[in-house]
């Protein structure tokens, strides 16, 4: 991103931001320029970036009910691309917002237009639409997908309150992560890929009895009564998304253990979708075959229950997609490199690559389980995904611009 005066705006193919004190954001393409300069309405103090046109941000969305994984699958994926991801330097330490070298995550929870006590008045939940602008959303993503900075308000967590805003300049990757990613057809044609986490009832429960019960100290009556308050609305509005979703990861009860509810052992389901540019779906062994493997044995060792996978193809929601499924859990996390190299199109830059992010991040929840495989996995296919956008774009400037 380069940072120009407004004397020396020589950007070719770009999309440009002017940065004033106490102003909104403008944006304007390379040919608007002339009328901004002839019009005298930039002013010297002004900043004005310019990002060109093959770095322009890539948009990714990740829908999931609270509690269910999504700061877990952020932080496996940023940390993919490397670098620490932080709260925005100097800002609101109840920022929800996380920024890296490549990725900056921001949380749709900000866009809540109505704070805790409105919410109650008005006697609906946040995850009802009615609670949240998506007018704002849609305006905002669409600027940073355009290049161009945007003033997000913040939903404080703590207070319950909405916060001042936060200055989000656009990153290379932009994940927005939250209740309604998919739900506004405006903002779901703005991204470049989507993931839906679909963790079952039974599962939600066990995550959220120890995360509350554990770290928040929630009694178990409460934590019941929160999840079937909430249960009606997320049907209706959140549940509904993973039909938009180029892959949905789905965590279930273990099929080996007869009559499991513990939520200890899982089967995870990886749901990809066919046909979705610049993804190609990971396959086990044979690509479009129905297979059935069972790994334990001389080169994995597995306690009891054991570990099965799946792999083939299937329809959701009427799209065909490809479904890889892993039930059971590892004993070793470094004999991961056998189970490996029976996986294809896993879009790693070394032999190794899954096995080594999977080690390097074994203290976070799921690591020894498919919910951690298939979140890295989906993490290197969106490295890809990104690294091939960003190839076609400096291909063809001319056409992004115009886009
Ligand atoms: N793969 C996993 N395996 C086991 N437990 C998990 C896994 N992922 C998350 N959890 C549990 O669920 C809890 C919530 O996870 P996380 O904070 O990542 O979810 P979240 O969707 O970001 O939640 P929120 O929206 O409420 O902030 C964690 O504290 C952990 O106990
Ligand atoms: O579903 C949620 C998404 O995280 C939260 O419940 C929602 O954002 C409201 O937050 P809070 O309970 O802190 O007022």
């Amino acid at each position: 991103m380069a940072v120009c005066t407004v004397y020396t705006i020589q950007t070719l193919n770009s999309t440009c931001s002017i940065s004033k004190p106490n102003k909104t954001h403008l944006g304007f393409h390379q040919k608007q320029v002339v009328f901004y300069r002839t019009s005298k309405k930039i002013k010297k103090q002004s900043t004005i970036t310019c990002t060109a046109a093959n770095e322009k941000t890539v948009v990714i969305g990740l829908a999931a009910d609270s509690g269910c994984g999504k700061s877990t699958f952020m932080r496996r994926l940023t940390n993919v691309f490397g670098g620490a991801a932080e709260p925005p330097k100097g800002g609101n330490p109840d920022s929800n917002t996380l920024i890296s070298d490549m990725t900056t995550v921001i949380c749709l929870d900000d866009y809540h237009s109505l704070d805790r006590t409105g919410r109650k008045k008005e006697g609906v939940t946040a995850l009802d639409p009615k609670a949240n602008d998506f007018d704002l959303m849609y305006e905002q993503v669409k600027a940073i997908k355009e290049g161009i900075a945007v003033d997000k308000p913040i939903y404080n967590h703590v207070s319950g309150l909405l916060d001042p805003p936060e200055l989000i300049k656009p990153p290379k990757i932009l994940v927005i992560e939250g209740l309604h990613p998919m739900f506004d057809q405006r903002v779901r044609d703005l991204l470049d890929f989507s993931i839906y986490l679909d963790i079952s009832n039974d599962v939600k429960f066990a995550w959220k009895i120890q995360r509350d019960m554990a770290e928040r100290g929630h009694s178990l009556e409460s934590i019941k009564a929160s999840i079937e308050a909430r249960k009606p609305d997320f049907d209706a509005y959140i549940d509904p998304q993973k039909q938009y979703a180029d892959a949905v990861i789905e965590v279930l009860p273990t099929q080996l253990i007869p009559g499991d509810n513990e939520g200890k052992v899982l089967r995870v389901r990886l749901i990809m979708k066919e046909g979705v540019k610049y993804f190609n779906p990971v396959y086990l062994f044979d690509e479009g075959s129905t297979i059935n493997w069972i790994p334990c044995g001389r080169k994995l060792t597995c306690s009891y229950p054991g570990i099965k996978f799946s792999y083939g193809p299937d329809t959701y929601f009427g799209h065909e997609v490809s479904v890889l499924e892993m039930d059971g859990q590892f004993d070793r996390l470094d004999e991961l490199i056998y189970v490996e190299s029976h996986l294809s199109n896993i879009s790693t830059k070394f032999y190794g690559e899954v096995t080594q992010q999977m080690l390097k991040l074994s203290d976070f929840p799921g690591s020894n389980n498919g919910t951690g495989l298939f979140q890295t996995i989906v993490g290197l296919k969106i490295r890809d995904l990104y690294e091939q956008l960003i190839a076609a774009k400096a291909a063809a400037p001319l056409q992004a611009t115009k886009a």
